[in-house]
C-alpha cells in the first residue's frame, strides 16, 4: 500500500518555480509518479522581483522592467564556471522560449563595453583606455598595480575572510588600493549587490579571486598558473550532461549578455503554464504561512499550517523564500540558533525607477549605464540606459528608457523610506540633470520601492552558511534551502544551485518512509530489508543474528586505486561504486586509495614528502583532501557521500570539496587542518607506499582489487557491473535480496 509522498516549496518567486519544475522531472524520472508536489505563494502573483510592466499602447507598449532585467552569457565574479550560464539557456530551450525571446548582446557592442562612472563631476567611460593611462580614475599605468600585487607578501592559507576593501588594501597596498577601490570596486559592487565594500565578504563575493591568492599566494600568480586550465573547461558537468559547454562555445565566445524580448516575466509566466500542466503540482496562490512545525517522529514529517487554518503536511520542505523569512517560522525554542544564523544574512532596500522619456536622443553616449562612486555623494547609485541594452527589440519604439537605481546600503542613511514618490522624482530629476546634463521632464515614470530585496554576503557569509547546514544536518529536518540568500545572487546561479540541491534530493527515502510493509509469513524473509524487519519488529535480532554476521565473516574487499581528477576514475566511483555503496554495503568493505599514477620525492629540508600528479597541482591537492577525509571518517556511510559529491562535480577543488562537506557530515575545517599538516603528508605517502607495492603493479586508474587479487577479468567486470561482481563473490549464505535480484 502505499501514500502520497508528498514535497511543499515555499515561496513563488524563480527559485520556487524552477524548484518545482526540477522535481518534476526528477519525479518523471524516477519511479515514484504519485510524489505530489504542493507550491505555496503568499501574494496573488509568481516571480518575486522579477517583475514587467507592459506599458500602454500611447506610451508605444515600452516595456518596465521592476526587478532584474538581463543575464549573464559570462561566468561572472562569483560563479567559478559557465555551467549555471548554460543551463539557463538550457531551461529557456526546453520551455520553447529560447527562438522568440533570447535577445543577445554581441561582447564588442558599446551597448555591453561601454560602462560609465560618474568621476569629478564628470561621466567617464571606464572603457576607454586612453582615460586610465591618462590617471583617471587610475593614477598609475595598469602595470604597475599588477607587479605590486605579484610581488606582496603571500597571504597564503592565513585569512578566513574579511572585507573587499581590506583584501584589496592587503594585496595591493595603500598607494595602489586606494583608486581601485574607491573608484572601480566601490561602483562595481554597487551595481550588482547595491552594497558596500566595507561590509561585503572578499571570499563569497570574489570567490575566484580569493582561492586564488589562498592557493598560490598572489591573484596574478594565480591567473597565470591557471591560465592552462580554463582550456579544459569545455567539458560537460559530471551530474548533468545535457550541459555540454562545447554546444554553446560559439554563442559564449560572441555575446556577453541577454535579455527577454517580452521582458524576464515571461520566464515566470511560461513556468506557470508548464507547471499548470502537470497533474501531481498544486500551485496555490494567496497562502500566507502562519506555522512551520517540524516533528521529530519516526516519520519525520513537516505540518504546514496557513493564514486561512489549513493544514498540509509533507515530508519535505523546500525553502524558497528568503532566509529571513525562513527564520520566523523557526518560533520554537529549540532552533534559536538555526533562527540567529539566518538572521545574520542582512538583506538591502532598493528603489528602481524606470522613466520613459520623449526624445530618442538624451544618452551621453551609447553605453550600458553608469555607476556612481561613493566619494561622489549622490543620492543615486547607478543608472541603466535600457535603450542602449534592449536596442534590438525597441528600434522602432519612440523615445527613450533608462532606470534610476537608488538606495541599497545607503538607504536608511539617506533616509529614502520616508521620501515621498514627489520627493523621490525631485531628487532623481536633480541628480540626472548634473550627472547627464537631461534637463527634460518624463513622458511617464514608475517607482517600485523593493523591500529587502538584496542579500548583503557580508564576512563570515560561508562560515554561517556552514553553521545553517552543520544546524540543519544536527535538527535532522527533511529541508532544502534555495534561492538568492544563500550561495549566488545572479538569476542563472539561483536557477542551476535549485537543479543542484533537488539532483540531491534523495526521493527513494520518502518513497520507503510511505511504504507499508506486512511481515512476510516465512521467516526467512523477515531480514531481508531494514523496511520488512521493522515490519516483524526483528530489527535487533536482524542486526545481531543476520546483519551483523554478514559483515564479520563474508564481506567481499573491493579496493580502488585512483586518482581524483581522472575522468575513468571519476567515472566508476560515481556509478558502479556509488550504486554499490547504496544498494549492498552489507556485504562489501569498500577501501579507498587516492594516488593512482602520483610520483613521490623526499624533501630532506622540509622532512615532507612533494607529490606530483598526472592532472596536476590540482589534483594533488584533491588527493590529499580524500585522504584526510579518509582518515578521519573512516566509516564508509561517513565518506562516501563526500568523495561522491567531489567526483561528481566539477570546478575549483576547494570551492566544490567546500560544497560537499556542507552537503555531508564533514567538518572541512579539520579537513584542511590536515592538508596543510605533516600527518596529512604522511597518510599521502602511505598511501603512495600502497600503491607501489601492488602486486602486479597498476598499469592504468582505477586499479580495481577484489579480496586483494587483481585480473582483467575482475576490472572487466566491476567496470560493466560491480553489484554483480560482488554479489557473485559472496560467500555468506545469506545474500541481501539485491544480489538475489542479480544473479
Ligand atoms: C546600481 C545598482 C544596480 C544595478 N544592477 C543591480 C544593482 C544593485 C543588480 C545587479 N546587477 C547585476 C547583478 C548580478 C547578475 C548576475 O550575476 O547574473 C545584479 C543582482 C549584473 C551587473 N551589473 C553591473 C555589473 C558589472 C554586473 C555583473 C555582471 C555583468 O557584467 O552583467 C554593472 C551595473 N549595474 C547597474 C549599472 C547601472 C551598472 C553599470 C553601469 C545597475
Amino acid at each position: 500500500m502505499q501514500k502520497s509522498p508528498t514535497i511543499g516549496i515555499v515561496g513563488g518567486g524563480i527559485a520556487g518555480l524552477v524548484s518545482a519544475y526540477y522535481l518534476s522531472q526528477k519525479v518523471a524520472r524516477s519511479k515514484i509518479p504519485h510524489l505530489r508536489i504542493l507550491l505555496f505563494e503568499r501574494s496573488s502573483r509568481f516571480g518575486g522581483w522579477i517583475q514587467t510592466e507592459q506599458l500602454e499602447k500611447k506610451y508605444d507598449s515600452h516595456i518596465f522592467e521592476h526587478g532584474p532585467r538581463t543575464l549573464r552569457l559570462h561566468t561572472g565574479f562569483s560563479s567559478l564556471d559557465n555551467h549555471s550560464t548554460i543551463n539557463t539557456l538550457k531551461l529557456l530551450e526546453q520551455l520553447n522560449i529560447f527562438n522568440e525571446q533570447f535577445c543577445p548582446i554581441e561582447k564588442t557592442s558599446a551597448s555591453f563595453k561601454n560602462r560609465l562612472i560618474y568621476y569629478n563631476k564628470k561621466l567617464i567611460n571606464l572603457n576607454d583606455l586612453s582615460l586610465i593611462f591618462g590617471g583617471k580614475p587610475l593614477r598609475y599605468p595598469p602595470i604597475f598595480y599588477i607587479l605590486y600585487e605579484y610581488f606582496s607578501e603571500k597571504g597564503r592559507f592565513t585569512v578566513q575572510d574579511e572585507t573587499i576593501k581590506s583584501f584589496i588594501y592587503r594585496r595591493f597596498g595603500h598607494i595602489f588600493a586606494e583608486d581601485i577601490v574607491e573608484y572601480l570596486l566601490d561602483p562595481l559592487i554597487k551595481g550588482i549587490y547595491a552594497g558596500s565594500v566595507t561590509d561585503l565578504s572578499a571570499r563569497s563575493v570574489f570567490k575566484k579571486l580569493f582561492n586564488l591568492e589562498q592557493r598560490y599566494g598572489s591573484i596574478t600568480g594565480g591567473l597565470l598558473k591557471t591560465r592552462k586550465d580554463k582550456q579544459n573547461e569545455n567539458s560537460i558537468h559530471f551530474l548533468f550532461d545535457d550541459l555540454n559547454l562545447n554546444d554553446y562555445s560559439t554563442l559564449l565566445n560572441k555575446y556577453s549578455i541577454y535579455y527577454l524580448h517580452d521582458g524576464l516575466e515571461i520566464l515566470i509566466k511560461i513556468l506557470i503554464k508548464y507547471l499548470q500542466s502537470l497533474s501531481n503540482i498544486e500551485l496555490k496562490f494567496n497562502q500566507t504561512i502562519k506555522k512551520i512545525q517540524f516533528f521529530h517522529n519516526e516519520k519525520n514529517s513537516i505540518e504546514i499550517l496557513t493564514q486561512s487554518n489549513e493544514k498540509y503536511h509533507i515530508d519535505h520542505l523546500i525553502s524558497a523564500i528568503p532566509s529571513y523569512e525562513l527564520a520566523n517560522y523557526f518560533d520554537n525554542k529549540q532552533y534559536e540558533i538555526l533562527q540567529k544564523q539566518l538572521n545574520q544574512i542582512p538583506f538591502v532596500n532598493m528603489i528602481v525607477i524606470n522613466l520613459l522619456y520623449e526624445k530618442k536622443d538624451i544618452f551621453p553616449l551609447e553605453a550600458f549605464g553608469y555607476l556612481i562612486p561613493s566619494r561622489e555623494q549622490s543620492h543615486l547609485l547607478g543608472v541603466l540606459f535600457d535603450s542602449c541594452i534592449r536596442q534590438k527589440s525597441d528600434k522602432n519604439k519612440h523615445g527613450s528608457q533608462l532606470t534610476v537605481m537608488m538606495g541599497g546600503a545607503w538607504f536608511d542613511q539617506l533616509r529614502l523610506g520616508q521620501c515621498t514618490d514627489e520627493q523621490l522624482m525631485h531628487i532623481v530629476m536633480n541628480e540626472l540633470k548634473k550627472q547627464m546634463d537631461l534637463n527634460e521632464k518624463p513622458l511617464f515614470y514608475s517607482i517600485s520601492r523593493l523591500n529587502k530585496a538584496i542579500p548583503n554576503y557580508i564576512v563570515g557569509h560561508d562560515d554561517n552558511l556552514d553553521d545553517i547546514y552543520a544546524l540543519i544536518r544536527r535538527y535532522n529536518l527533511p529541508l532544502t534551502l534555495v534561492g538568492n540568500s544563500y550561495r549566488g545572487i545572479g538569476v542563472n546561479d539561483v536557477i542551476f544551485d535549485a537543479r543542484l540541491e533537488i539532483e540531491y534530493l534523495n526521493l527513494e527515502t520518502m518513497k520507503r518512509k510511505h511504504l507499508t510493509i506486512d511481515c512476510p509469513n516465512s521467516p526467512l524473509k523477515w531480514c531481508e530489508t531494514k523496511e520488512i524487519a521493522q515490519a516483524c519488529d526483528v530489527i535487533e535480532q536482524c542486526e545481531t543474528f543476520v546483519w551483523t554476521t554478514r559483515m564479520e565473516t563474508n564481506r567481499v574487499n573491493l579496493s580502488i586505486y585512483y586518482e581524483t581528477l581522472c575522468p575513468d576514475s571519476r567515472q566508476f566511483i560515481t556509478t558502479q561504486v556509488w550504486n554499490t555503496y547504496q544498494s549492498i554495503l552489507d556485504i562489501v568493505n569498500i577501501t579507498f586509495i587516492p594516488y593512482g599514477n602520483a610520483r613521490e620525492l623526499y624533501r630532506p629540508e622540509t622532512k615532507l614528502y612533494q607529490f606530483y600528479c598526472q592532472h596536476g597541482a590540482e589534483e594533488c591537492y584533491e588527493n590529499l583532501i580524500h585522504t584526510c577525509v579518509l582518515n578521519f571518517y573512516p566509516k564508509s556511510e561517513q565518506h562516501m557521500p563526500f568523495i561522491y559529491c567531489m567526483e561528481s562535480i566539477e570546478g575549483n577543488v576547494e570551492t566544490v570539496a567546500i560544497q560537499c562537506a556542507q552537503k555531508s557530515t564533514i567538518d572541512f575545517d579539520q579537513i584542511t587542518a590536515c592538508t596543510h599538516s605533516r600527518l596529512g603528508n604522511q597518510l599521502q605517502h602511505a598511501y603512495a607506499i600502497q600503491t607501489e607495492n601492488l602486486q602486479p603493479s597498476h598499469q592504468y586508474v582505477p586499479w580495481i582489487t577484489l579480496n586483494g587479487e587483481h585480473t582483467d577479468d575482475i576490472q572487466k567486470q566491476a567496470e560493466k557491473d560491480l553489484i554483480g561482481l560482488i554479489c557473485n563473490s559472496y560467500k555468506g549464505s545469506d545474500p541481501p535480496v539485491q544480489c538475489k535480484r542479480n544473479l
